[in-house]
C-alpha cells in the first residue's frame, strides 16, 4: 500500500488510474486459479510470477488504450469525466505510448517466459478488448460487450495455456464461464449510467431497449449463466466448485430477479458489485479443488 501511496505520489497518479487496478486483480485471479487448476494444483512459482506479470502488463496496456481511444466520450460520462487524460492530469500521448509499450511487452515476456500459446491468448485478449470491444462495437452495437467479452476469457486460456501448452475442451468450456458472465456484470451498469451512455451517443443495451427490458436480457442470459457453469462441473471439475456454482448461482439469480421486479439504479448498482465476487468465487473454487482434489466421479472429457 505504501508502494502504491509513493508510486501515486510520484506523479505516476495518471498511470495507475489509467491501468484500472481493480479489474486487472480480477482479470488476474481468474488467470491464475485458471492455471492451477489446468495444473491439477502443481504449477511452478516461476510459472505464476510471469502469467502475474504477463497478465497484468496486458490488462493494464489494453486498458490505457482504452482509456485513449474513449478519451472523447470519457469526457462526455459523469463516471469517466474525471478520468486522468479528460481531466488533464496525463496527456493522451502518455497513455499511447504506455498503453502500447505494456500490451507488447506482455506478450514477447510471455513468449520468452511461459510459452507461444499463452502470448497468444494474451495478444488475442488485447485484440478483443482493444481493437473488437473499443474501437469497433462499443460505438457501433448493442452486442459490443457480448462479443467483446470474449477478451476475458483469454485471461483463463492464457491461464490454462501457461499450464499445459494449450486448451483442452474442458479448457475452453471453463474459459466460456467468463463471456457468458461479462453482459450479467457490464448491462447492470449500463442501466445505472444509460443516461450518459445515451448522451455519448454509445448503443449500449439499456439506451436501445430501455431499463426494464435490459433488466429482462440481464436474467435471460444469467439464466443461460448460472446451468452452464453448474453443468461443466460434471465434465471433469470438482464438489467444491459444484457447490460454488450452485450457491453462486443461486445468489446472482436472486439478485437479477429482484432487478426485474425493481429496475432501479440502487438494485442495478448492487448488482453489478455482486458479479465481480460471483467469478471470484467460482475460479477461487475451481482452484481449491485442483489442489485439495474432490473430483465429481462424472463424465469426463479428458
Ligand atoms: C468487454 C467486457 C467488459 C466490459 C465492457 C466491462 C465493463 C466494466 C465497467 C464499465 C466497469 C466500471 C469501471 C469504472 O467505472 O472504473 C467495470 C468494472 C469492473 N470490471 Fe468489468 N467489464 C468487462 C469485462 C470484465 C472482465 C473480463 C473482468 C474480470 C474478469 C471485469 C472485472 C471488473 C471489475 C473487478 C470491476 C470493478 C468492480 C468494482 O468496482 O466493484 N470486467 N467493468
Ligand atoms: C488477456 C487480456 C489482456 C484480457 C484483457 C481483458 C480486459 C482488459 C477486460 C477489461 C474489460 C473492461 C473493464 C472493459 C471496460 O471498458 P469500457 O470502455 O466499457 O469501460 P469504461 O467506460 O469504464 O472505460
Amino acid at each position: 500500500m505504501l508502494e502504491y501511496l509513493m508510486l501515486y505520489n510520484l506523479g505516476l497518479k495518471g498511470y495507475l488510474l489509467i491501468s484500472k487496478l481493480r479489474i486487472v486483480a480480477v482479470l488476474n485471479l481468474v488467470a491464475i486459479t485458471s492455471l492451477i487448476a489446468a495444473g491439477k494444483g502443481a504449477v511452478g512459482a516461476w510459472d505464476v510470477a510471469f502469467l502475474l506479470l504477463t497478465g497484468s502488463m496486458a490488462s493494464m496496456g489494453s486498458s490505457a488504450l482504452n482509456h485513449y481511444y474513449d478519451k472523447d466520450i470519457d469526457v462526455l460520462m459523469n463516471r469517466t469525466s474525471k478520468r486522468p487524460i479528460p481531466s488533464g492530469v496525463m496527456k493522451a500521448r502518455n497513455a499511447l505510448i504506455y498503453g502500447l509499450g505494456m500490451s507488447i511487452a506482455s506478450v514477447i515476456i510471455a513468449l520468452l517466459t511461459l510459452n507461444a500459446m499463452t502470448a497468444f491468448f494474451i495478444a488475442l485478449g488485447i485484440f478483443f478488448y482493444v481493437l473488437i470491444y473499443t474501437v469497433w462495437l462499443k460505438r457501433r452495437h448493442t452486442s459490443n460487450i457480448v462479443i467483446g467479452g470474449f477478451a476475458g476469457s483469454c485471461a483463463s486460456y492464457a491461464g490454462w495455456a501457461a499450464a499445459t501448452g494449450g486448451i483442452d475442451p474442458l479448457g475452453f468450456l471453463v474459459g466460456l464461464i467468463v463471456f457468458l458472465w461479462t453482459p450479467t456484470h457490464f448491462w447492470c451498469l449500463s442501466i445505472v449510467g444509460r443516461e450518459e451512455y445515451a448522451n455519448a451517443r454509445v448503443p449500449m443495451l439499456p439506451v436501445l431497449v430501455g431499463d426494464k427490458r435490459a433488466a429482462m436480457y440481464i436474467l435471460v442470459n444469467t439464466i443461460v449463466l448460472v446451468p452452464y457453469s453448474i453443468v461443466i462441473a460434471f465434465l471433469g471439475l470438482g464438489v467444491v466448485y459444484l457447490i460454488a456454482s450452485i450457491l453462486a448461482g443461486i445468489m446472482l439469480l436472486h439478485y437479477n430477479i429482484r432487478l426485474v421486479r425493481n429496475t432501479s439504479k440502487d438494485v442495478a448498482w448492487h448488482t453489478y458489485k455482486l458479479s465481480s465476487p460471483y467469478l471470484a468465487i467460482i475460479f477461487i473454487a475451481l482452484m481449491l479443488d485442483s489442489i485439495y482434489n474432490y473430483p465429481l466421479p462424472l463424465i469426463t472429457l479428458s
